[in-house]
């Protein structure tokens, strides 16, 4: 065993949690392929070798889905959720080890692991209840001996493709209202973060969820296993999480089947400060929306428009809460702020800000790699951010706060909507009819009013534009894996 494995195990209550195999038909499975290093950040050690399951093992794992689901589906909606019920408890009581194993393969720390996975949990509790809800209708005749009723019935084989930065919720965002519903589920993750699917797949075998009915298939090749997802009929439904280009692909790739998708993909957040706002309310909720997870979130603010008459005030005291940020390994007490996932999003980091620079920006603090090396980062604030600036179109996924100055509403709205994008925004004001006004008039799926994050198992997270197609989360978010039919019966 890898020394930075057995590192690892030691840290665990429970080092049974700590699985390096694909989980398909209820059997703990190697890669015919060999395995992949997964990596510890913060530290560039192997934490783990991961079975690389090849195309046609992930298509085993697709038929093995299909063969419980029919099962799966008539069991009742409370039976289901009792297992989904089970399978929540196991996280809760584990937070601490799957917040660990998160921490060592994605970075972020560990609160904040340990906190997606309560966050990952919540989904599970809330399509549990929702698997007892799921209504159908009855409509007057058409005819006077007609009879109209409409079900709501599962799906089928639903496939799931998940990125790095939330290597637990946004399985369980997907894996919960599709159990929920009665489909049955080949989830796909990232191939830098795969041990946190896998030990949810231990806590489903411990649950008592039936062999078949959660699969997963980890791979180095995302490509194949995408394609395979997209070209076997057995599966009906792609959720997907991920970048906009990828969105793109996987989208064009279903269309053959006119396969049912979900897509959460990219963002370009704004996050507009009025000259009416509270400001310390806005700083603290520009260093919650900006640097969580160290910026690598879909609705993370990527654009900082400050109101003239406040702007010097505001960079002034986000400048003093960035200070106070502590960069560091995430599995080291008092840390905020873990490193980036790979030297690729370092250097994403570095084109915005060398742009900035270039184009007559100014660096208020940071703007360099951190002394800790590897693919750490210094918290970064630019100052005189324009529109025409890469940072403006394009999604950083990092520590880095750019700040734009703004005169009128009218101008705002207008440069916050400039993008493709459409996920999540944020505005602090107080004046009411401005915040009515400014709500209503941005195009995004989601509006954090005097808040800097939103993110809930109840409410629907989606986006518009190129942002992605759907809903998940609150009781919206089980429709993605429900089809309707309609019954006309002559009595
Ligand atoms: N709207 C939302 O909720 C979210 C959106 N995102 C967006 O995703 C981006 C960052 O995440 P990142 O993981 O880099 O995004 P990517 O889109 O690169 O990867 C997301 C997932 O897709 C897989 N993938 C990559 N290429 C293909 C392909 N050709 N066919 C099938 N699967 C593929 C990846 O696999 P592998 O990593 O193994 O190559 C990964 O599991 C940002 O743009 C961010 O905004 C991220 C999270 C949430
Ligand atoms: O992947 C993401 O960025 C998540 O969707 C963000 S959140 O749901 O944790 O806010």
């Amino acid at each position: 065993m890898l020394d930075a494995t057995t590192d690892l195990k030691s840290l665990l209550n429970d080092p049974t949690l700590l699985e390096s195999r694909a989980y398909v038909n209820g059997a703990w499975t190697d890669g015919s392929d060999g395995t992949f290093d997964v990596t510890n950040p913060a530290r560039g050690d192997v934490i783990a070798q991961v079975a690389d399951l090849s195309r046609a093992q992930v298509a085993e794992a697709i038929d093995a889905a299909y063969a419980a689901q029919k099962e799966w589906a008539a069991l009742t909606g409370k039976e289901r959720a009792n297992l989904l019920r089970k399978w929540f408890d196991l996280m809760t009581e584990n937070a601490e080890d799957l917040g660990i194993i998160l921490t060592a393969e994605q970075g972020k720390p560990k609160s904040e692991a340990v906190g997606e996975i309560h966050y990952g949990a919540s989904f599970v509790e809330f399509f549990a209840e929702e698997a007892k809800r799921v209504y159908g209708e009855t409509i007057p005749g058409h005819q006077r001996d007609k009879r109209i009723t409409v079900i709501k019935q599962p799906i089928g084989v639903a496939a799931s493709i998940t990125p790095w930065n939330f290597p637990n919720a946004m399985i369980t965002r997907k894996a919960a209202p599709a159990l929920a519903a009665g489909c049955a589920f080949v989830a796909r993750p990232a191939k830098e973060t795969p041990l946190s699917a896998i030990v949810l797949a231990v806590l489903a075998e411990r649950a008592g969820i039936p062999a078949g009915v959660f699969n997963v298939v980890t791979s180095s090749s995302a490509s194949a296993t995408g394609k395979e997802f997209c070209e076997n009929p057995k599966v009906r439904k792609l959720t997907f999480t991920g970048s906009t280009e990828v969105g793109r692909i996987l989208l064009r790739q279903a269309a053959d089947q006119v396969m049912k998708c979900s897509m959460e993909l990219g963002g370009n957040a704004p996050f507009i400060v009025f000259d009416d706002a509270d400001l310390d309310a806005a700083v603290e909720g520009a260093m919650l929306c900006k640097f969580r997870n160290n910026g690598q979130t879909c609705v993370c603010a990527n654009r900082i428009y400050v109101q003239a008459g406040v702007y010097d005030a505001f960079a002034a005291k986000l400048a003093e809460a960035v200070a106070k940020l502590n960069v560091g390994d995430g599995l080291s007490d008092g840390v905020t702020t873990g490193p980036l996932i790979n030297e690729d999003a370092v250097e994403k980091v570095e084109e915005h800000l060398n742009d900035v620079t270039s184009h007559g920006g100014a660096i208020l603090t940071g703007g360099q790699r951190h002394a800790l090396g590897g693919t750490f980062f210094e918290p970064t604030i630019v100052t005189g951010v324009t529109q025409d600036m890469m940072v403006a179109q394009d999604e950083t996924f990092g520590p880095l706060a750019p700040l734009f100055k703004f005169e009128s509403d009218e101008e705002v709205i207008e440069m916050a909507n400039d993008t493709i994008f459409g996920l999540a925004s944020y505005f602090y004001a107080k004046d009411l009819s401005r915040v009515y006004r400014v709500a209503e008039a941005l195009e995004y799926g989601m509006v954090g009013i005097n808040t800097g994050i939103i993110s809930t198992e109840l409410a629907p997270f989606g986006g518009v534009k190129q942002s992605g197609l759907g809903r998940e989360g609150s009781h919206h978010g089980i429709e993605e894996f429900l089809e309707m039919k309609y019954l006309c019966m002559s009595v």
